[in-house]
């Protein structure tokens, strides 16, 4: 039994025309990273929206095919249940801090409060969130004051502070300049490995490359590609789904013209590896 299954998905708003997910298959193991990737309006939070139940919960519209969670339809989860099970980060961290707390403590802890957690166990929590995500020095601060990089980790750590299994992470650096994106990826790279089973969407092809497991490629509501990462993003036939391949990818295929090369790297680390053979190879 698949851990999350999509069987045959096609899915229509209630608003708008036409179906924005037409026979989407998908079988998800536990623990991975899943980047889902393809061009703007492709169908990418549509498929978020139905993992964690928003359709048909909240969106009704028109839902054919199975949809279903460690075996069980998504049509039957209780809304309470999978909200548990699942936290879900979007694109804005302005939208994300609650806005009634003092302290970026006090943020994280939350969730734990709403939920009626006794207040030491919620303290030993949250403490240990902050140490495991290097948020100390922000800890005593007003989060209305946190930069965008900072309520995006801070929203990272109220999420993981409530255990879920699955982290939905949608474009969560859209709005961030290149450090503060490092910094995002570093905290979501400690989720990989305290083993969450995460579904991110994200256009940074170099970090799919650095970080997911599986690349997951829509178009127009259609799955075209799936594969382990390094699989995906080597293949040139991506490049004709409107995405475009990592830099050093690209750089590999050039090099390929005018030598043999091995491999197409997609990470710095196998282009360091890859092009040093390569320079090796030519001289010999
Ligand atoms: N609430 C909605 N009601 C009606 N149509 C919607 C709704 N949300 C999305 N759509 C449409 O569904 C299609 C898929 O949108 P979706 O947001 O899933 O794409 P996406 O791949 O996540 O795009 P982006 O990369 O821009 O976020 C688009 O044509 C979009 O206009």
């Amino acid at each position: 039994m698949s851990y999350i299954e999509m069987k045959g998905i096609s899915y229509k708003y209630p608003v708008g025309d036409g179906k924005v997910l037409k026979d989407v298959n998908l079988s998800l193991e536990k623990g991975k990273v899943y980047a889902l990737i393809g061009a703007n309006g492709s169908g990418k939070t549509t498929i978020c929206n139905l993992i964690r139940g928003f359709i048909p919960h909240f969106f009704k519209g028109d839902l054919d095919g199975e949809m279903l969670i460690e075996g069980k339809d998504i049509r039957e989860w209780e809304m309470g249940d999978l909200a548990q099970k699942m936290g879900y980060i979007f694109q804005n961290p302005f939208t994300q801090i609650s806005g009634t707390k003092d302290t970026v403590f006090e943020e994280i802890a939350f969730g734990l409060e709403n939920l009626r957690v006794e207040v030491p166990v919620i303290k030993e929590r949250v403490t240990e969130i902050i140490k495991l995500f290097g948020l100390e020095p922000l800890q005593n601060k007003d989060p209305q004051q946190l930069s965008g990089g900072q309520r995006q980790r801070v929203s990272l750590a109220s999420v993981m502070v409530m255990d879920p299994e699955i982290l939905i992470i949608d474009e969560p650096t859209s709005q961030l300049d290149p450090q503060a994106t490092e910094e995002v990826f570093k905290i979501i790279n400690i989720m990989k490995q305290k083993g969450k089973t995460i579904i991110l969407v994200e256009h940074k092809i170099e970090l799919i490359a650095e970080y997911a497991d599986w690349v997951i490629l829509v178009e127009d509501g259609k799955v075209v590609m799936e594969g382990k990462t390094k699989d995906i993003l080597s293949d040139i036939k991506t490049v004709n789904h409107g995405v475009m391949l990592p830099q050093y990818a690209l750089l590999g295929y050039e090099m390929r013209k005018t030598g043999r090369l091995n491999e197409i790297p997609i990470t710095e680390s196998e282009a360091i590896t890859v092009f040093n053979n390569w320079i090796v190879g030519k001289e010999e």
